[in-house]
């Protein structure tokens, strides 16, 4: 639904070059909520600014829903109204919501289908039906001021899906909002994405989010991409920093005779009784030295750190046994220089994964 090839932004001021995006392809499928995390700088707005063609990219193509954006963009007036048609097929939620404090919530809803022409009554009967599927049905004649953050942000949703969008396109939603709200509106998000199909792209720097509703992530620093791919993937990636972030497990070994691994569950293998039955097999005590249970996007996952007698080499037979039960066993010494790396690029992310 969106993909960007060699996308590139560079910002020239004051004869200083900044390269906010660098060479970035990013495939994002249809119907999926695809999380781009990074921390501040990192280029994630310039990337959304781009992607829907607000900042015009350096070099690279955007493609949405089969149109390259990139194309339309440098062809005179005609050109741009066809651009901007595309435009209003991919909505867009800001982080402060950028509602007129003059109009009603109901008159905020309406302005993008003002600017599409449509008549006062069709108008007015979208905003509505907009108003209900947000849960706002009642608040239509009040003012922003009237409202909480979170329903400021509910009738900024309701006004990026009044184009009848396939693509909605969020600048940190919900880093204004309190981790309540936060979670309500990230379960609307997810709740209207699955309702009308939309592909949500969405940017943060907080894992949580990712945690709780991308299907998909990538890592950004300093305008690349450094990892991405969906979220069981991710998890069951020897090495990956993002699943590190996304689900850190801790538990300490001192003794370097033994060998300590980091246990992926994934979906159904959650309920499997694999740790007693790798004991039984091959007589061999266990301990578990830390372990958790969450639900990241959706599905059921569980981490275990646990610890073998022996060191790895010696351990091959019980990890070949976890690894065909469907289990992703990674030597906890690499997953914690994957943990160490992750620190020293993102040291917020860690914070926000670890919570
Ligand atoms: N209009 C601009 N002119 C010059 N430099 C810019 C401009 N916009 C962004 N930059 C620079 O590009 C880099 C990336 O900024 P960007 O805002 O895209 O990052 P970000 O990851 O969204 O950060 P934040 O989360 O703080 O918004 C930064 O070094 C920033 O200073």
């Amino acid at each position: 639904m969106i993909t960007t090839s060699g996308l590139t932004k560079t910002y020239r001021t004051r004869g200083r070059e900044v390269t906010a995006v660098d060479d970035v392809d990013l495939t994002v499928r249809e119907g999926e909520v695809y999380g781009v995390i990074g921390q501040s700088g990192a280029g994630k707005s310039s990337l959304i600014r781009c992607i829907n063609l607000l900042e015009r990219p350096t070099s690279g193509t955007v493609t949405v829903d089969g149109t390259d954006l990139t194309a339309l963009a440098g062809r005179g007036n005609r050109a741009g109204r066809e651009l901007r048609r595309a435009r209003s097929r991919i909505g867009m939620v800001f982080q402060h919501f950028n509602l007129l404090s003059t109009r009603t919530v109901q008159d905020n809803i309406e302005l993008p289908l003002e600017i599409l022409g449509h008549s006062g009554a069709a108008r007015s009967r979208k905003a509505l039906e907009l108003l209900d599927l947000v849960g706002l049905a009642d608040k239509a004649k009040a003012y922003p001021a009237q409202l909480s953050g979170g329903q400021k942000q509910r009738v900024g949703i309701a006004r990026a899906l009044a184009g009848d969008p396939k693509v909605l396109l969020s600048d940190e939603a919900t880093s204004a909002l309190d981790p309540e709200t936060t979670r309500s509106i990230l379960q609307l998000l997810r709740d209207l994405g699955q309702q009308l199909g939309l592909t949500v792209l969405l940017i943060t720097h907080e894992m949580d989010v990712v945690k709780s509703i991308c299907d998909s992530a990538a890592l950004m620093e300093r305008g690349r991409i450094i990892e991405s791919g969906t979220v069981p993937e991710l998890l069951a990636t020897p090495g990956s920093q993002l699943a590190s972030a996304l689900f850190p497990v801790s538990g300490e070994s001192g003794d370097p005779e033994r060998t300590v691994l980091d246990v992926t569950f994934l979906g159904e293998s959650t309920s499997r009784p694999v740790i007693s039955q790798l004991s039984r097999t091959y007589n061999i005590d266990i301990s578990i030295l830390g372990a958790a249970m969450d639900t990241v996007a959706g599905r059921q996952v569980g981490r275990m750190r646990i610890e073998l007698p022996g060191r790895y080499e010696d351990n091959v037979v019980p990890i070949g046994f976890l690894r065909e039960q469907g289990l992703h066993v990674e030597n906890a010494a690499d997953a914690a220089d994957a943990a160490d790396a992750v620190a020293d690029a993102a040291p917020a992310l860690v914070k926000e994964g670890a919570k």
